[in-house]
């Protein structure tokens, strides 16, 4: 276990207050402004150590998350756990160091994208225990690619810590699996 400061129950309503819907919020997370989230000294420190605490007894050798804001998360996360972190890049094109870099393009994403996701081949190993990290999950496109990289790294995948759960179907709570600080009808919308 790490440690908050506070209950899960206060924490759950800090958050909620310095969430912010920007727009008409037909965007999903491009409508969400969680910036007032990372402005609070007390819930920037309680915001590692409950992700963390969501995969208590897991014991991750490695936190993975995604840009952008899945970086951020995701070290503070990492931190939390005394672990290192492994940023996974999007997008990042061809290198000359391409024999380096794990790649996978994700299926259609909130936005109808696929975007190409990789980290360096040495930084996740057989061996590793990883535990991925991200702000917001909807279509699930994100972790899924993430756990498709894990996995050909023969790491074994522990699953997704996130903010926010705002997933359309809900067998990828149980199938990724997914564990939350919140759920997107906690701040005030949902589909
Ligand atoms: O479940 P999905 O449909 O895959 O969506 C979730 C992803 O979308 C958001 O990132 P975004 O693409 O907005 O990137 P950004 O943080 O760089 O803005 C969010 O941070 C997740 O990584």
């Amino acid at each position: 276990m790490t440690t908050t400061s506070r209950s899960p129950r206060a924490l759950r309503d800090a958050l909620v207050d310095r969430f912010a819907w920007l727009g008409d919020r037909t965007d999903d997370t491009g409508a969400a402004d969680l910036t007032g989230w990372w402005r609070d000294p007390a819930l920037l420190a309680d915001i590692g150590p409950a992700l963390a605490d969501l995969y208590a007894d897991s014991q991750p050798t490695v936190v993975l998350g995604p840009e952008s804001r899945g970086v951020l998360v995701g070290t503070l996360t990492a931190t939390a756990l005394g672990v290192g972190f492994v940023e996974v890049r999007k997008d990042r094109g061809s290198g000359a160091d391409s024999d380096a870099w794990r790649r996978r393009v994700s299926p259609p994403d909130y936005k109808d994208r696929h975007v190409e996701f990789g980290f360096r081949r040495d930084l996740v190993k057989a061996g590793d225990r990883v535990l991925m990290v991200d702000d917001w999950v909807a279509t699930g496109a994100t972790a899924l690619t993430v756990k498709g990289l894990v996995e050909d790294s023969g790491a074994t995948w522990i699953g997704v810590a996130t903010l926010v759960d705002a997933v359309r179907e809900s067998r990828l709570r149980r199938d990724l699996p997914l564990r939350s600080l919140l759920h997107e009808r906690d701040l005030g919308w949902y589909r």
